[in-house]
């Protein structure tokens, strides 16, 4: 088995989610068509409480923002003129999800509705999160050594917990020390990186980044991060640079722990 020894000064661990932690088809096949599935009427069930609509706010900000851009869908203010206004406010919040969607966006705005979305459904029982084999055993065994564990996905923080909550091994969210979304950044900027270790109340250099994500790789390691890229079954092929400059695990097993031997 290959090997990645863990450098000495790195004492917590930073995970993604979606091709790291989670096979990108449980994302792709199953949490995202359950949103395309579902907006319109999640909508127009949810559209009177308060949550649904700051998550419409967020929604017709970022579309706002989103202006400039090709095939960019406008979501209108209300103008209280009836049901045939509100039904016409719905679809253009749906379109916009579903163009967002087919760009596999990452804006904040889409991520805090989904992770509303995906709420009702984990907690009812209708959906389990996938994690691959060898994470929940390696994050134990981590812990055991004193590393700390957390996680940074594009996914909202409430969608992360929810992961982790209701997952195929259990609920594990006591195996994370916290969590980070875009709110402190995108993942392919390393002042984020630098945000969350100053918000560890640690150094960049104390962080291990494990992603699937070249540029998220990149955006921490310019930030001082050690990162690896994991490759796993169904993930994005990297190019041979990217074989050649990044250090490449297959399984969270392949990385040794000085402090654990
Ligand atoms: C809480 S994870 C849901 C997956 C998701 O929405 C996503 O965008 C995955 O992004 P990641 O940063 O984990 O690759
Ligand atoms: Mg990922």
């Amino acid at each position: 088995m290959v090997v990645l020894s863990v450098p000495a000064e790195v004492t917590v661990i930073l995970l993604d989610i979606e091709g790291t932690t989670t096979p990108i088809a449980f994302v792709k096949d199953i949490l995202f068509p359950y949103v395309k599935e579902n907006v319109k009427e999640y909508l127009q069930t949810h559209w009177g409480e308060e949550e649904c609509q700051e998550d419409v706010s967020l929604l017709r900000k970022q579309a706002e923002e989103d202006s400039h851009l090709d095939g960019a869908v406008p979501i209108p203010a209300a103008s209280g003129n009836g049901a045939d206004d509100l039904q016409w406010m719905i679809q253009a919040v749906v379109d916009n999800v579903c163009w967002q969607m087919s760009l596999d966006r990452k804006t904040t705005a889409l991520k805090q509705l989904q992770g509303h979305m995906w709420r009702a459904a984990f907690k009812a029982g209708h959906m389990k999160a996938e994690f691959f084999e060898d994470v929940v055993p390696a994050v134990r065994k981590w812990r055991e050594a004193g590393m700390k564990v957390y996680v940074y996905s594009s996914g909202s923080v409430e969608a992360q917990k929810l992961l982790f909550g209701h997952s195929t091994e259990g609920d594990i969210l006591e195996l994370v020390d916290g969590h980070f979304d875009t709110k402190i950044g995108h993942k392919v900027e390393s002042e984020s990186y630098r945000k969350i270790a100053s918000s560890i109340g640690c150094s960049t250099n104390n962080i291990l980044f494990l992603t699937d994500v070249s540029r998220e790789a990149s955006a921490a390691e310019e930030a001082g991060v050690h990162v690896a890229v994991v490759v796993r079954p169904g993930n994005a092929g990297l190019t041979d640079d990217e074989k050649t400059h990044f250090s490449l695990i297959t399984s969270f097993s392949e990385l040794y722990l000085p402090s654990s031997a």
